[in-house]
């Protein structure tokens, strides 16, 4: 057994409090020089539709005007089995999640190919597989357990897991940040993650189970009742919110509660990702549901964490769109995808860095000479 995540507990949670206490809100006077920069440029306002709130965005969460391209891009492929796979929630064995990992070691998964197709390179961290994994470049060792424990019966990992596998991902972040990447994408591997993503959503909204768990990988009718049933089952057991649109306030502790209880470590991970790139000001592109499921851990602890954070695409699981609902995003990419490991945050990065660009290069209408809305009476051009 290896236990290859050397931070205690305790060092955990002062990574984790200063993480927090460094995210803030957007900057308000770069967002005003980005919208004025844009209605300068030479396109009719509002043509780049949602392309044009998000390089705003970013101005604001860089705190300057133009942001930084968001470029190069990183993908943290974060990879930990579940003790939920026992109650047969996903049709496939556990041992894929490690057999996964080394598909994506030498480079021959779909997120491979994706990261190759935009630039980006790929880090696959395991925060908690069950099998050993021979060392590997571009493999990151940071095993808390080797698998959570089943949610069914009892917690999923101890409060002091929960921490130090949050931590493991504001180190990462911080890691690839200072590696040099100004975009940082999310990746997921770990087989029945999608029940636990489930059970993270209902609780996190106060939605029902069956409004949020789906398919996952692909299930039968009974099996996916079942897996309604478990989440349900498991919010209860945790006394946690399930269906009545009530959920709590939120705070760190209440953030490391819920992802201790029904969470994964990949989770856990996922969400200090999250609140490390925010912490940084570097924008953070989230994949699918899994990735949602660890936004809204990061959003409870500290909500101004969902200004660093781009959805990417919108996930052909149900609970995804009410992930993203509820934190005001607006998938990028709607294409029925229903993979993980980062696909969906890929497909959705040449929209980032176009959009960010345009704030760049685009030229205003003084510079290129071309006349404004209006102006073109006296040339005889159509106007409005
Ligand atoms: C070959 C294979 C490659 C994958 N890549 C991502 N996932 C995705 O499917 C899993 C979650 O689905 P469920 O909860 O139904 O098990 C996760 O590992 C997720 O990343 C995969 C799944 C499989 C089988
Ligand atoms: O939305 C996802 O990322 C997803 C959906 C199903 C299975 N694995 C991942």
């Amino acid at each position: 057994m290896s236990w290859e995540s050397d931070l205690t507990a305790e060092a955990a949670a002062s990574v984790i409090e200063e993480t927090v206490a460094a995210v803030g809100p957007l900057d308000e006077a770069a967002m005003r020089d980005a919208r004025e920069h844009q209605a300068r440029l030479t396109k009719p306002p509002g043509s780049l539709g949602v392309l044009e709130d998000l390089p705003v965005r970013l101005a604001g969460l860089a705190g300057t005007c133009p942001p930084p391209l968001p470029e190069p891009a990183a993908v943290a492929v974060f990879a930990a089995d579940h003790g939920v796979h026992a109650q047969g929630v996903s049709p496939w064995p556990q041992e894929v999640t490690a057999q996964m990992v080394a598909n994506f070691l030498a480079g021959g998964a779909v997120v491979n190919a994706f990261a190759a197709q935009v630039g980006a390179t790929v880090t696959v961290v395991d925060v908690g597989v069950a099998a050993d994994l021979p060392a590997a470049p571009g493999l990151l060792p940071r095993k808390i357990a080797p698998g959570t424990a089943d949610l069914t019966l009892g917690p999923a990992m101890t409060a002091g897991q929960a921490r130090r596998a949050m931590a493991v991902g504001i180190e990462t972040a911080r890691d690839l940040a200072g590696s040099g990447a100004r975009c940082l994408l999310t990746g997921d591997m770990g087989i029945a993650n999608t029940t636990a993503s489930a059970a993270l959503i209902a609780a996190f909204t106060g939605l029902p189970a069956e409004r949020v768990t789906g398919r996952g990988t692909g299930i039968d009718d009974a099996t996916h009742a079942r897996k309604v049933e478990i989440v349900r089952a498991a919010l209860a057991r945790h006394a946690l919110p399930a269906g009545d649109g009530d959920t709590p306030d939120g705070g760190t502790e209440y953030g490391l509660r819920v992802l201790a209880a029904v969470g994964g470590f990949e989770h856990a991970a996922l969400a200090g990702f999250i609140l490390g790139g925010a912490a940084l000001r570097v924008p953070v592109v989230l994949d699918g549901v899994i990735a949602g499921a660890a936004a809204l851990a990061a959003a409870a602890i500290a909500p101004d964490a969902v200004a660093a954070c781009v959805a990417g695409h919108r996930s052909a699981e149900p609970g995804h769109s009410a992930t993203v609902d509820h934190l005001g995003l607006r998938p990028l990419v709607d294409l029925e995808l229903r993979l993980g490991e980062g696909t969906g945050a890929l497909l959705a990065l040449p929209l980032v860095q176009s959009a960010v660009r345009v704030l760049h290069e685009v030229a205003t209408f003084d510079s290129a000479g071309v006349s404004g809305k209006g102006s073109g009476q006296s040339h005889g051009m159509i106007t409005e």
